[in-house]
């Protein structure tokens, strides 16, 4: 990934303060500010269009997004607006059309819905594989391993087959997983979309727990880095709300960022907290009006 600066960005990467009652929001389209100081994710301009000449559609038009270091940035859209195409680009999976896609600390670790992890190999053996391909000496493996299971609350689980696992289970590991890769920025996308309410509801708080950990242990247990930045895709407002220090709405047809809230409620948050629920309601209705929107095109 490139290290280069590019033309200033538009969006803004803002921490949250611990006020409860107000949200920034802010419309993003036209020339918004430019955001000055570091950046772990920065989106440049970028544009994405599939098919071939002729036929070309055009899924992503002029993102500008960035997400400072440490920042948990929830995307938000309609079906089809190109959430997930937009990951595989901070991912490095795919190259824009146009614009650039700036990581300056190195490839990203990605956690899907589908928790992919390999069944003929214990939930151990997936950690440290994935431990193994970051460099860590075949000696430190496995303490490295039980420790990130530790932090994801599966202290028992090395030794586990994945069919024996509940799905909360499995996406646990697959988040020990995916931090033992020791990047800097976490791609998350819908990780949570197939469990039960209370199952995502915990994995909502361990999520929190691990992101804040790494926050004011001044870097990510079971790696030594910096900060931890996640980019986290999701359908669901009130998951976003929760989660998120800036929640970012995208249009469709072409996605375009379309607007953007500060989350400003402190943390832990919970799902039935009146703060969520109130700005829920709000992001919702413009959620709407983009679904709408797309329904029209
Ligand atoms: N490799 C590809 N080739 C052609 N079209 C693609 C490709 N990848 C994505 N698209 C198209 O780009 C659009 C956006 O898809 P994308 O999966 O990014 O949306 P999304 O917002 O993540 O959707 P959902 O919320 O339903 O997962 C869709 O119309 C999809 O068909």
């Amino acid at each position: 990934m490139t290290t280069e600066l590019a033309a200033p960005a538009a969006a803004s990467a803002s921490a949250a303060s611990s006020h409860p009652d107000r949200h920034a929001s802010r419309s993003t389209s036209g020339a918004a500010a430019a955001q000055a100081g570091p950046y772990a994710v920065r989106l440049d301009r970028v544009s994405k269009a599939f098919g071939p000449p002729g036929a070309r559609q055009l899924v992503l038009d002029d993102i500008r997004l960035e997400a400072a270091p440490g920042e948990f940035v929830c995307l938000l859209g309609a079906s089809g607006c190109g959430k997930s195409t937009m990951l595989n680009l901070v991912a490095g999976l795919d190259q824009p059309s146009s614009g650039k896609v700036t990581v300056p600390h190195g490839r990203p670790a990605l956690m899907f819905q589908d928790h992919a992890l390999f069944p003929w190999l214990s939930a151990g053996r997936n950690v440290e594989l994935a431990l193994k391909f970051g460099g860590v000496p075949r000696n430190e493996r496995r303490e490295r391993a039980q420790e990130l299971l530790k932090l994801v609350r599966l202290p028992d689980a090395h030794a586990k087959r994945v069919h024996e696992l509940s799905g909360g289970m499995r996406q646990r590991v697959a988040l020990a997983r995916a931090l033992a890769q020791g990047s800097e920025v976490l791609l998350m996308d819908e990780p949570f979309a197939a469990l039960d309410a209370i199952t995502r509801d915990l994995l909502h708080e361990e999520l929190t727990r691990v992101w804040t950990a790494a926050k004011e242990s001044g870097g990510r247990q079971g790696s030594g880095g910096g900060p931890l930045t996640v980019l986290f895709v999701t359908h669901n407002v009130r998951e976003a709300v929760r989660l998120g220090q800036r929640v970012v709405l995208l249009s469709s047809r072409p996605g375009r960022v379309a607007r953007e809230w500060d989350v400003e409620l402190p943390y832990p948050r919970r799902i039935e907290d009146s703060g969520v629920t109130e700005l829920a309601r709000e992001i919702t209705g413009h959620l709407h009006e983009e679904i709408v929107r797309h329904a029209r095109h």
